[in-house]
């Protein structure tokens, strides 16, 4: 992933926001990167860029080696589909589907996905991040931190090459996000899954192979070892 002068300006009339200011940023495939930064720096619209989810920025984002720029929306959302998991702040579960019915969603909207094969990796997703006996209960039946985990099992389902997680340890008690952590530094060791996540948390920014800091809507140049 690399961005060139990349730019985000939100256009709210009288009071226009840069969230993002000329920012040059290259993530290599296999990295494991937490972006730290105050509160309004800029940091979810980074993964809503870097993800394909929001296309009004300027300047150049490479992704997988194209220029998202240059893909049409149904690429995009291929491209999206098939190789990049998103963990949302808010989680966007949907209320009426049970817990296994939220981590297949992703495969339902790829006419080739094999339907059991999707159950099988989900049922051993919930079992890996401790939710196996919560796979019929809705997400309003859960916890915080289990709709959390929820969310996490849901990005992983396509077996991304590219997870964006925002603050995915946010809601979760001190054992549960050890787990979490636990789980990312596997995926990424084991299968060289390539990380960006937001957080707050000095425990997740210390199991990173790189932090970056934003301070507003640029990155701080000085890049830090964790
Ligand atoms: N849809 C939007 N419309 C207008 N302004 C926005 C919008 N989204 C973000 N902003 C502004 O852009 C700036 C960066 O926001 P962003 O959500 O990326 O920050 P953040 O670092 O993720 O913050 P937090 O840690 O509080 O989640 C802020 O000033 C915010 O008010």
């Amino acid at each position: 992933m690399r961005t060139r002068a990349l730019t985000r300006v939100h256009d709210g009339g009288r009071d226009t926001r840069r969230a993002l200011a000329d920012v040059d940023l290259v993530v290599e495939e296999g990295e494991f990167v937490c972006v730290l930064g105050p509160s309004g720096s800029g940091k979810s619209t980074l993964l809503a860029v870097i993800g394909g989810l929001d296309r009004g920025y300027e300047g150049q984002v490479e992704l997988f080696g194209e220029d998202l720029g240059r893909m049409s929306d149904a690429a995009l959302a291929r491209l999206r589909g098939e190789r990049i998991g998103f963990v949302f702040q808010h989680f966007h579960l949907l209320h009426h589907l049970t817990v296994i019915e939220n981590v297949t969603t992703p495969a339902l909207f790829d006419p080739r996905a094999d339907e059991e094969a999707s159950r099988s990796r989900a049922t051993k997703l919930l079992e890996r991040l401790g939710l196996a006996d919560r796979a019929f209960d809705t997400p309003a039946e859960l916890s915080g931190g289990q709709r959390q985990r929820v969310a996490i099992a849901r990005a992983l389902l396509r077996e991304p090459r590219l997870l964006l997680c925002d603050e995915p340890t946010g809601n979760l008690d001190a054992e549960t996000g050890a787990r979490i952590i636990e789980l990312f530094e596997e995926l990424h060791r084991e299968e060289r899954l390539t990380i960006v996540a937001v957080t707050h948390e000095e425990r997740l920014a210390r199991a990173a192979t790189r932090i970056l800091r934003l301070h507003e809507g640029r990155v701080d140049t000085k890049e830090h070892a964790p």
